[in-house]
């Protein structure tokens, strides 16, 4: 631990290891764990398989978000039946149910008026605060280090590992700082901001590193706009995305129902207040950004670095000087069906969806409803577009209808609908047909992110009500609404409503569920080895693969680990209007038995945390990815199962690619770190000396962290006496039930 000027990451980095192991990877505690009904399934599977407990269920909170419907809830009704007709949404948000019940956990269900996607009630109830490492089974863990805290995603063999032992085995990042100076033009939003950002960086520009945001601009965001901005730092590729907490952030926690109250309240934020990097702080790479250059912005392609302004055209791919780049900007356009050289502002779109994680709060409502009251009493959603507004929360839900939100939306052919991730991902019905274009205030333009065949724009809440109206991308600064001196300003909701409500647990009250634990231990899974691969590599060649591309949201909905096979690449290898057979690549002999892939674009695996993508590699036989860079979340799930992830030259993998279309068999030595190719030279390559003593010894990564047990506890009691607010913030077995639920937490630690 370097004792000169410290960055912020380093400083809460420092502040969260239990111990450093001889390979250098440190374990770091984690204070707060939010689990949703995706990722979490094979993770409580599994600690059920090896008769673990949660650790520590006081700082561990759970929801229900991507699979429930955002059509009118039958209020009156508790049974998952009545609520979620989908029988594989249904059974996912079912193994949640008992999960939390068996293992003692809080949980905000269905019918909760707490409920909402995990990082809209996260912040929401002051679950997340300043100076604390947070985690949960999805990628967009990073919106929650807007507070200035270490946030990221992980994926379900890790929830596992956190739920066992409440700590991560982690490498430490790159500190690469973003700064925005200057002022903001009129109508520039914080979703302009981050879009600007990652087309400037680019979708891996943040590949190994934690991002901190800053200069006058990142100042004067509200903790809504912080939060959009830190949730796309996934899209950059970095670990997490982080922002100094200030005043702007303690006047958001102070009073919420999670957040440290009275004396202890004042002890936080002097502590919080220390929270900056230090002036002579050093950053690994530093980007500056003037406000000025930003304009609003909108995505042309299927990676979220494919942005323009919304006054420029669709690019021309032939003058794209990276070839990769070429490749995959040509893929895309044929994807979204446009022509070089369009106006944005000319591309017509059929669906408008306002919500998410990254713009579903009530903030990003008011910035839409402004801009459809802007347009006049009479504007009404163009005919033939279908625009729905999806509220992040049910307190956001309320909140937009007690300032009369719903009602402007509603009366100019918006849906107005219940909380839940939507049309983000669509694993509920919400979601867009093949051809079909929708300007999206969420995050991810992935290939068939909202849908099969589905095209979608990325934009801010104000330019997605803009072409909602005007049935076309369309430059939302022509409709600013300047409210009149006679127009109230829409309230806050107060905190002592929110303190005060009375919430209902659905936990207590559903139906049994029928859903069987896996068959599949964690044991199982951790307990293969790999030493030598030799076999068939499958050559592709697409930058930015991200794991929705890997294995589609429909995949998504099991809550066990195997037999996915079948939905790898499904859209490679699909129609996806007619469902008829594509050729892909995996689908030719020799290819059909391929156990490694050679990608020559970067970045693979970027995108969702869905340790699906791994487990649907897995099945399908593939046990190798060779790649110039990973998604950090992907590398991690596939160390997870037994498959090796390796890091090579872009020259290096051409070269490979090339062996591999000759069908050269290769020969991957894990204990030399080398892979050989007929009659070529080897290629050598470095692996992290623990993952590689996981890999060939084939041991269980969390019975090696609870022989540290002794040190998770030392650290527990340092940190009750340091930091005393983050106990018992979720109820179990610490310092109280704050949240109202009832817990079975166990009072002791069992190992
Ligand atoms: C389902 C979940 C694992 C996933 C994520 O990690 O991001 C989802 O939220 C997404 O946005 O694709
Ligand atoms: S990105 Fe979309 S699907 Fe993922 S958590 Fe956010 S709202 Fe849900």
């Amino acid at each position: 631990m370097s004792h000169g000027p410290k960055t912020l990451y380093d400083k809460i980095w420092n502040d969260h290891v239990v111990c450093t192991q001889e390979s250098g990877l440190d374990l770091i505690y984690v204070d707060r764990h939010l689990v949703h009904e995706v990722s979490s399934p094979q993770a409580f599977d599994g600690l059920r398989a090896a008769g673990r407990t949660v650790r520590r269920p006081d700082c561990t909170l759970a929801t229900v978000d991507h699979n429930v419907p955002t059509a009118p809830r039958n209020k009156g009704t508790t049974d998952l039946r009545a609520l979620v007709a989908d029988p594989e949404s249904r059974a996912q948000c079912a193994a949640l149910e008992k999960n939390v019940k068996d293992f003692g956990l809080s949980y905000f269900g269905l019918q909760d008026k707490r409920q909402g996607i995990v990082h809209v009630i996260g912040p929401e109830q002051g679950f997340t605060l300043p100076g604390i490492t947070c985690v949960c089974g999805d990628s967009h863990t990073s919106t929650h280090g807007a507070f200035g805290a270490l946030a990221f995603g992980i994926g379900t063999s890790e929830v596992e590992h956190v739920l066992a032992t409440q700590t991560i085995l982690q490498k430490k990042s790159k500190n690469m700082r973003i700064n925005v100076d200057g002022d903001l033009l009129e109508g520039v939003h914080s979703k302009d901001v981050i879009l600007h950002i990652i087309g400037v960086i680019s979708a891996s520009g943040g590949n190994g590193c934690v991002i901190e945001y800053s200069g006058s601009v990142i100042r004067n965001l509200s903790m809504e706009a912080r939060m959009s901005v830190c949730n796309m730092s996934i899209e950059a590729g970095s670990r997490a995305g982080m922002i100094a907490p200030d005043e702007v952030t303690f006047a958001y926690l102070k009073n919420r129902p999670l957040a440290p109250q009275g004396e202890t309240w004042d002890r936080a934020v002097s502590y919080w207040r220390t929270l900056t990097s230090d002036k002579d702080a050093k950053f690994d790479i530093e980007v500056n950004i003037q406000a000025s250059d930003i304009i609003p912005s909108v995505t042309w392609g299927t990676s979220p670095q494919d942005v323009v302004p919304i006054t420029g055209k669709v690019p021309d791919p032939a003058t794209f000087t990276n070839p990769d780049r070429r490749k995959a900007a040509e893929r895309s356009l044929q994807y979204m069906g446009l022509v070089p050289g369009t106006p944005m502002e000319e591309i017509k779109v059929d669906n408008v969806f306002i919500g998410s994680c990254t713009n579903g709060r009530i903030e990003d409502l008011r910035s839409a409803a402004n801009i459809v009251r802007g347009a006049g009493s009479d504007a009404r959603v163009a005919p033939g577009v279908r625009a729905m507004v999806v509220p992040g929360s049910s307190l956001v839900k309320r909140q937009a209808e007690a300032e009369g939100l719903d009602a402007i939306f509603r009366q100019a052919g918006f849906e107005w609908r219940e909380a839940g991730c939507s049309m983000c991902i669509g694993m509920n019905d919400d979601q867009l047909s093949a051809g079909k274009r929708c300007a999206s205030t969420s995050n991810r333009n992935f290939e068939g992110r909202q849908g099969a065949g589905g095209r979608t724009h990325l934009m801010s809440p104000a330019m997605a009500a803009a072409a909602a109206i005007r049935g076309s991308l369309a430059d939302a600064r022509q409709f600013q609404y300047k409210p009149s001196k006679s127009t109230v300003e829409l309230a806050e909701i107060p905190a002592e409503q929110v303190v005060a409500d009375s919430y209902l647990s659905v936990a207590e009250e559903v139906a049994p569920s029928t859903v069987q634990p896996s068959s599949a231990t964690p044991s199982e899974a951790q307990s293969k080895v790999f030493r030598v691969l030799q076999g068939i590599a499958a050559p592709m060649y697409i930058e930015n693969m991200d794991t929705d591309m890997i294995l589609p949201k429909q995949y998504l909905k099991t809550t066990v680990r195997t037999g996915l096979a079948s939905g790898l690449f499904y859209n490679f290898r699909n129609d996806a209007n007619t469902g008829a057979a594509l050729d892909f690549i995996l689908d030719r002999p020799p290819y059909n038995k391929a156990v490694i892939i050679v990608s020559t674009g970067k970045n693979f695996g970027c995108g969702s945390s869905r340790e699906h993508a791994a487990w649907s590699l897995e099945d399908f036989g593939i046990r190798c990815i060779m790649a110039p860079s990973f998604g950090e979340i992907f590398r991690n799930n596939c160390l997870q199962n037994c498959m090796l992830p390796i890091e090579l030259s872009v020259e290096q993998c051409h070269e490979l690619a090339r062996d591999a279309e000759a069908g050269v068999e290769l020969v991957v030595d894990l204990e030399r770190e080398e892979i050989s190719r007929g009659e070529a030279s080897p290629i050598r390559f470095t692996t992290d000396p623990f993952r590689r003593g996981c890999l060939l010894n084939g041991f269980d990564d969390i019975a090696a962290t609870l022989r540290d047990v002794d040190a998770i506890a030392a650290f527990e009691q340092r940190r009750t006496a340091t930091w005393p607010w983050l106990d018992g913030a979720a109820g179990g077995h610490s310092t109280g039930n704050k949240v109202g639920v009832k817990s079975s937490g166990k009072e002791t630690m069992e190992w």
